[in-house]
Formats: C-alpha cells, sequence, structure tokens
C-alpha cells in the first residue's frame, strides 16, 4: 500500500521545516513540524527541554514523541536530531516515505550559526565536523530517497524532491 507521509530528515537548516511546507502545499498535504510537536507536548521550549533533561534526556522525549506520532497525508519535517531515536524512525519508515534533504558539510556550515545558538543536540567538544561524520551514516541508513540539494534553491529543492516522490510512488505502483 503506498504511504501517504512523506518525512523529512538531514542536518540541521537543511530545510526541513522550509522546504517541507512548501512541499505540503505543492502535495496538497498536511504539514506537521516534529518540533513543534515535542514543544507542544512538553509545554516546554525545546532548548529549555535540552537544558533541563541533558541530551541523552532530550533525545529519549524525542524518541518517544516521535515514536508515538499521529499523522495522516502529510508532509512530516522531523528536527536534525531524530535519527538518534531507533523507536521514532522504526515508525516514521512505517508510515512515510523517509526524504534526506542532503547538503554537503560547506552548505550545512555556511547556514548554520553556532550549535549553541541553534539548540543542535552535540556533546561537549564535538564540532560541527564530527556531528555531520556521525549523523549523515544516520541519515543515509533512515533514507528511501535522497534529495541533493547543494546548488539548488529553495524551489529547485521542492521541485526535485517532488520529482524523486513522485518516482518513487510510480516504481511502488508498479510493484503491486
Ligand atoms: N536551498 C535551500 N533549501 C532550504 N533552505 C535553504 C536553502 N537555501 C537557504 N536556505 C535557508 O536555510 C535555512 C533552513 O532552515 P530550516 O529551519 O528550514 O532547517 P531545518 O532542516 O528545519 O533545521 P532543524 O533541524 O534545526 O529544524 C532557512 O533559513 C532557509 O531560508
Ligand atoms: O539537530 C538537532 O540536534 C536539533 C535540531 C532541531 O530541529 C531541534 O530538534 C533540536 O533543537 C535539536
Ligand atoms: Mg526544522
Amino acid at each position: 500500500m503506498t504511504k501517504s507521509n512523506i518525512v523529512l530528515i538531514g542536518m540541521p537548516g537543511c530545510g526541513k521545516s522550509t522546504v517541507g511546507v512548501i512541499l505540503a502545499k505543492v502535495l496538497k498535504k498536511r504539514f506537521v513540524d516534529t518540533d513543534l510537536v515535542i514543544q507542544e507536548k512538553t509545554g516546554k521550549l525545546l532548548r529549555e527541554t535540552i537544558a533541563e533533561e541533558g541530551i541523552e534526556g532530550f533525545n529519549a522525549i524525542e524518541d518517544r514523541i516521535l515514536a508515538s506520532l499521529q499523522a495522516e497525508d502529510a508532509v512530516i519535517a522531523t528536527g536534525g536530531s531524530a535519527v538518534y531515536g531507533a523507536n521514532a524512525m522504526a515508525h516514521l519508515r512505517e508510515i512515510g516515505l523517509v526524504v534526506y534533504l542532503r547538503l554537503s558539510y560547506a552548505g550545512v556550515e555556511a547556514r548554520l550559526g553556532s550549535l549553541e545558538a541553534r539548540g543542535v543536540v552535540h556533546r561537549p567538544g564535538q564540532t560541527l565536523r564530527d556531528l555531520y561524520e556521525e549523523r549523515i551514516l544516520l541519515y543515509e541508513q533512515y533514507a528511501d530517497i535522497v534529495v541533493d540539494e547543494d546548488y539548488l534553491d529553495i524551489e529547485a529543492t521542492v521541485e526535485c524532491a517532488v520529482g524523486q516522490i513522485e518516482g518513487a510512488f510510480a516504481q511502488e505502483g508498479g510493484q503491486e
């Protein structure tokens, strides 16, 4: 059966939220940003949860909330750290087609300010380069589709994602 949700994963700043909302309009789907779902469920800002619970605590909360996310016919923009949650990713893969918005290290570096200011989950001393190397393995592991967005503006990224998503569904339909 064709999955009705599109799940966006990728590094912070790759455009899951920015691209996601436009993608939802183009595909005539709902839009869900899991960072906002976490804020709503905890009643706190993400940075407050990270400060109070620490990295492990935040990861556990994100994993639990995403693992029980209910969504239908939606584009779901996850947070950059969602891939640390095995339960979350198992569920999201079950309910949606997982699209990795891939950006080179240089592209991520150019878009992000400091990791602290952006609220990016990282261990003390861990650099952006360390985080990138650690995370790309997880994004690649969970991706059904990879959209390479270096040199693409937001509109071109959306267009490329739509093309690949339609291609994946057409292939899936052909196999049914
Ligand atoms: N081609 C592009 N695609 C997406 N975003 C772009 C592009 N070029 C520049 N940007 C900018 O990069 C930023 C992407 O931020 P956004 O909050 O959407 O990332 P995110 O993946 O949701 O990050 P997070 O994991 O922190 O939620 C925006 O400020 C956006 O305007
Ligand atoms: O990449 C990250 O570590 C994060 C990204 C944000 O979207 C939030 O989910 C949170 O601030 C952690
Ligand atoms: Mg976002």
